[in-house]
């Protein structure tokens, strides 16, 4: 088997490559950091830190890498069986132009072994959307080829992977935490199912995308936003800041009550769940700063995010969340010189102030009784 993965940072070399390179699937990267391109190139392998108790330094070999922007990519859409990402969600559109032509390639070139693709960002359903462009940028004539022959396949993605230590002079190098998750839908692939140690398939993908996105994520966030405010620099520091902990695993909470009533949980389970992703921020082993896990926060106050779509939830079934609502309110005190979204924040926020400018980023309604909870809590929320 041959496998394209684009973006070879920090969860394509640390998670999703490494697990297809282990399964001795032969794997190129496509990315656009020439360092890294050159590195992988130059080496054909990298090291992975695999921190925990019992740590573990494993070497990913047989690697190589082109450039996403090249003709190369066309040809290799043509060619491999498996195709991935962990681009990031804003830039899935950025690369559906390169796959559609690869499609056309591999259709006009009788090609037709099954070719499957597999988004791995942290969105609800990512696959479908890069679908969604992929079919924009293809001629019609190709559709049916497309439907035919191409499984465009969602999933769930969770490992904990920041950038490695500042110290470290090897652009290749990545420490991930022991734990890992892949869960993908085995309904839409074509052809046979692929056997990869440490893919996960599953006919419920919905329950298992919303569980991971609106419990890890939304405490994640909610730790990084509170744990910036409270002048902590890394996860581990915010969490382990009582008032931070307090709120984030109320949040989680909140969310999870939605979750057992969407997808019917089991609450002991559920409760569990919450308590392992808590000790996994606490890691004593990974430095992840809070910039990290809050960036792009217009992304993550959007309507189908984390914060947002959890929150919707409770109104739906009319349940609590206070927690949830000063999360939302210590995004929109997140700031950033690095993050051009947190920029545009500060500008929405001077230009229109709190009230219409989270109506404006989350699609709430401005008048709503949530809107007014978040605005007051926004303005009881100050930085240390
Ligand atoms: N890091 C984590 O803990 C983690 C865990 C689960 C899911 N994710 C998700 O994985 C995705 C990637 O996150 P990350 O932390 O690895 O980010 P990252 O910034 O480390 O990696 C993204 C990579 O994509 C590359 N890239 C940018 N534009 C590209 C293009 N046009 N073509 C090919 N490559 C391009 C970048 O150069 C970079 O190497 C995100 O959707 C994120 O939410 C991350
Ligand atoms: O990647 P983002 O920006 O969507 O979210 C930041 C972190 O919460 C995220 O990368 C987690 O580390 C990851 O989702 C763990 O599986």
């Amino acid at each position: 088997m041959k496998a394209l993965h684009f973006g070879a940072g920090n969860i394509g070399r640390g998670f999703i490559g490494k697990l297809l390179a282990d399964a001795g699937i032969e794997l190129v990267f496509a990315d656009v950091n020439q360092a890294v391109l050159d590195a992988l190139n130059a080496r054909h392998e990298y090291p992975v830190h695999v921190v925990g108790e019992n740590a573990q330094l494993e070497t990913v070999k047989g690697v190589s890498a082109v450039n996403s922007t090249s003709e190369e990519i066309i040809t290799l859409i043509a060619e491999v069986d498996i195709v991935t990402t962990a681009v990031g969600p804003q830039i899935l559109e950025r690369i559906a132009g390169s796959v559609a032509q690869g499609l056309a390639k591999r259709s006009d070139s009788g090609n037709v072994r099954p070719l499957n693709i597999i988004a791995c960002e942290n969105m609800v359903r990512g696959t479908s959307q890069l679908k969604q462009h992929v079919l924009k940028a293809l001629p019609e004539q190709y559709h049916a080829w497309t439907e035919q022959h191409v499984g465009f396949v969602d999933s769930a993605v969770d490992r904990i992977v920041p950038p490695s230590e500042a110290g470290s002079s090897d652009v290749l190098e990545v420490t991930v935490e022991t734990f890992s998750e892949w869960i993908v839908d085995k309904t839409q692939f074509k052809g046979e199912l692929p056997d990869i140690p440490g893919m996960e398939l599953t006919d419920n993908l919905m329950a298992f995308v919303e569980r991971k996105l609106f419990t890890l994520n939304t405490g994640h966030a909610i730790t990084a936003y509170l744990g910036q405010l409270a002048g902590h620099q890394t996860i581990r520091d915010a969490i382990l800041d009582e008032k931070v902990r307090q709120v984030v695993k109320g949040a989680m909470q909140e969310s999870g009550e939605v979750l057992i009533k969407r997808y019917g949980f089991d609450a002991a389970k559920h409760a569990a769940y919450i308590e392992k992703i808590l000790g996994r921020f606490e890691n004593p082993y990974l430095k992840d700063d809070v910039e990290r896990v809050g960036r792009q926060p217009l992304r993550k106050l959007s309507a189908g995010d984390r914060l947002i779509k959890p929150t919707l939830g409770t109104l739906e079934y009319q349940l609590p969340h206070d927690n949830l609502v000063i999360g939302i309110a210590a995004a929109m005190h997140y700031r950033s010189e690095q993050d051009p979204q947190a920029q545009e924040l500060v500008a929405l926020l001077d230009q229109l102030g709190p009230q219409a400018t989270l109506a404006q980023v989350s699609g709430l309604d401005a008048n709503s009784e949530v809107v007014a909870a978040v605005v007051q809590a926004y303005d009881g929320l100050t930085a240390k």
